[in-house]
């Protein structure tokens, strides 16, 4: 294990130019020991590039990157072991079963287990853990596109990861089986103490899943923070609406309380329909992403933010 102190992913500088297309353009950041962090952007800002040089599987084109203290261009199958991957893609095994490639899979950890860190997870927790004991022995191929990715899922975490990169784990779940995944997530951080970067596009599960969130656009890292602290970043966080005398009215403030108190102080009875409505993650994340991708590289205001 890193020590506590080191961070367990660290970026300086990375840049990864596909041909003459640059994709990233000096990406900074820091994952800590059992932080959940969420990497986001919009399509094509390079988070699955980002996260294939992280794991290994991309050269990048430069800057720093440690993955557990170890270079991932250069790290070799310890390091591979101590690292799970999901990855946006699924592969083919058709004819087998999950169970029969969860032990062939969890085979290859076993050399790396230790006394203070036994790998792999035991097979049938593994399964219940990812909700797939009933379809264990089907063939992969006859799964429904969501019990395949739980399925990769269980391949990412079978060698009982320090570290685990997640892309899109959650495209194709339905809302229970997404519900289930957030609860696997928070047992492996909370009860593991697995560090976690992953990638999505769906903001609700950012907000409930991470420590930090880290968004990426225009080739490099635009914001990084708690999803409070980023729209809290947002100038005007709160817009106030109420109706007085058949009137709508709309007021944006930094502190609705105060405001509020005022209003009926000034106005008592008279105030209906009072709204108070705070810039949501998804305000802020359109907000700065049309900023940075514009070229503009100032905070972004509430009030610019188009619904
Ligand atoms: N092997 C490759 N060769 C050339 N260009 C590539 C390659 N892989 C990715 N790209 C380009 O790099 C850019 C970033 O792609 P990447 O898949 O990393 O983005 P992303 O943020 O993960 O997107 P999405 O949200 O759509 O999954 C895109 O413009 C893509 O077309």
């Amino acid at each position: 294990m890193s020590p506590p102190f080191e961070p367990v992913v660290r970026v300086a500088g990375l840049q990864m130019t596909y041909g003459s297309h640059d994709v990233l353009t000096g990406v900074d950041f820091e994952v800590h020991p059992g932080e959940v962090v969420c990497l986001l952007g919009p399509n094509g800002a390079g988070k699955t590039t980002t996260i294939e040089i992280l794991e290994g599987f991309r050269v990048r084109s430069g800057g720093d990157v440690r993955v557990l203290g170890e270079d991932p261009a250069q790290a070799g199958d310890a390091w591979r072991a101590r690292v799970g991957v999901v990855l946006q893609s699924w592969r083919d095994h058709a004819r087998w079963t999950p169970r029969r490639l969860l032990e062939q899979l969890g085979g290859y950890f076993a050399p790396y287990s230790t006394a203070t860190h036994p790998r792999p997870y035991e097979l049938e927790w593994l399964l219940d853990t990812v909700g797939l004991t009933e379809n264990a022995d089907r063939k992969i191929g006859t799964l429904s596109g969501g019990q395949r990715r739980r399925l990769d899922v269980a391949m990412g975490i079978i060698g009982r990861p320090e570290l685990l990169f997640l892309d899109e784990p959650t495209a194709g779940f339905d809302p229970q089986a997404r519900r289930d995944f957030h609860d696997l997530v928070h047992r492996l951080s909370d009860l593991e103490g697995t560090s976690i970067l992953l990638t999505t596009h769906d903001l609700a599960e950012a907000e409930r899943l991470a420590d930090r969130i880290l968004i990426l656009a225009a080739g490099r890292i635009v914001a990084d923070g708690s999803a409070d602290e980023l729209t809290r970043q947002v100038a005007g966080t709160a817009e106030v609406r109420w109706s007085r005398g058949g009137e709508r009215f709309v007021h944006a403030t930094e502190d609705a309380t105060p405001f509020v108190r005022r209003l009926f102080e000034q106005h008592g009875e008279e105030i209906t329909d009072l709204e108070v409505r705070r810039a949501s993650l998804e305000d802020t994340y359109i907000a700065m992403v049309q900023r940075f991708e514009s070229g503009d590289r100032t905070a972004p205001a509430l009030a610019e933010v188009s619904r």
